[in-house]
């Protein structure tokens, strides 16, 4: 029990802090969220002050009143919302307003807006480096050059992948308090990693991610999307949550590699999204072979793993991505494969998948 009377210390540290607005304690005030004291004695929290003049200087104190209580090996703390709320374009801020729009006096429960979308595709996978946002990337231009209004929305908060897969560099401009997404490859495209720092965001708890994935969806000026694809963070977490949670998600598709672990990565996924009544549109193996010059398939992963798996479940099974050294090329290139290399067999895969999830879309 010696972690939960070094957290009570921690608290009354805190506690000792006063909010410059009232007077009161900013543990009274409700302004410390997300503490957590480890066994090791590192502890994070954030701090949501009351206004941008006060934020750096009641961070700095409550971080030195925290460091001084005696257990206390690390301290880790993020800055508050309204601090970032007051400048003019999007930056890092605390976990309400994590982007950092401007808030309008009203603005509806984020995640139940996005009124112009018809279909919100959530791309997951049990484990990072398995392709998730490669495929969510390729599969979004696949859906543009059928014709569909198409969205990809990175919200993988601890790796950010878009900006490196699409050349994405510039800062969303906004309009009317809204983000302005990037138009890439016929694709309208937002990232977490062009609004905010991913070390900083690697520091936050699951209310800060939940509130900007809600603010993704809700403070993104998407318009009429016939469909959004959102790459969202490996594993089963917050994000996942926040993202069934809105009830405008079409359904999940899950992406896996071949290794018999794969099985437990697919059954965890589909779990959750079944969990909170989001179909799952299918299952896609990934990295399933490479064909030699000869044509023959060497299975460097395992075979099937994933396929397997689906059936297991009961998901549909939507097909097999083999490794292809030019997607990775493409990607590094800044520009997804099926545009960079539009006749490659790699290309052909990812569209032969493209064409399977569009039936299951809404119209
Ligand atoms: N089928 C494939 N053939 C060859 N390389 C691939 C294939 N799929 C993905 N890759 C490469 O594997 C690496 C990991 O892919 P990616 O970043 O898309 O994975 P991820 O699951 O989104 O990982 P994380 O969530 O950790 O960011 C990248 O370098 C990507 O180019």
């Amino acid at each position: 029990m010696a972690n939960d009377s070094l957290t009570m210390r921690v608290r009354a540290a805190l506690s000792a802090v006063a909010n410059p607005r009232t007077g009161r304690s900013i543990v009274a005030d409700g302004l410390t969220q997300g503490l957590t004291v480890g066994a090791d004695g590192a502890v994070r929290f954030a701090i949501e002050a009351p206004d941008s003049a006060a934020a750096e200087s009641l961070l700095e104190e409550a971080k030195r009143a925290v460091a001084a209580v005696e257990g206390v090996t690390r301290v880790s703390a993020v800055a508050t919302a309204h601090r970032a709320a007051a400048q003019s374009s999007p930056s890092s801020g605390g976990h309400d307003d994590p982007l950092s729009v401007r808030k309008r006096a009203r603005i509806d429960k984020a995640s139940d807006s996005l009124p112009g979308v018809r279909n919100v595709i959530a791309v997951a996978s049990g484990k990072g480096g398995v392709g998730k946002s490669t495929i969510a990337a390729n599969l979004a231009v696949a859906f543009a050059e059928r014709g569909l209004a198409t969205g990809l929305l990175d919200a993988d908060i601890y790796g950010p992948s878009l900006p490196t897969l699409f050349g994405l560099k510039a800062r969303p401009a906004l309009r009317d308090g809204k983000i302005v997404p990037l138009e890439a490859f016929g694709v309208k495209a937002m990232s977490i990693g062009l609004l905010v720092d991913p070390d900083k965001a690697l520091a936050w708890r699951g209310p800060m991610v939940m509130g900007a994935v809600r603010q993704l969806m809700g403070d993104v000026d998407w318009g009429a999307l016939d469909v959004l694809v959102i790459d969202t963070p490996p594993g089963t977490g917050d994000a996942h949550l926040t993202l069934a949670q809105s009830k405008k998600l079409t359904g999940a598709v899950i992406v896996s590699t071949p290794q018999e672990l794969a099985l437990a990565d697919v059954r965890r996924g589909v779990a959750l999204f079944r969990t909170v009544n989001v179909p799952i549109l299918g299952v896609i193996e990934n990295m399933a072979w490479l064909e030699g010059p000869d044509g023959t398939r060497s299975y460097l992963f395992g075979r099937g793993g994933a396929e397997r798996s689906a059936r297991e479940l009961d998901a549909p099974f939507l097909g097999f991505v083999p490794i292809f050294p030019e997607l990775r090329e493409a990607s590094d290139t800044g520009a997804p494969l099926i545009a960079h290399a539009p006749d490659s067999p790699a290309a052909a895969a990812i569209r032969d998948l493209a064409d399977k999830l569009a039936t299951t879309l809404n119209p």
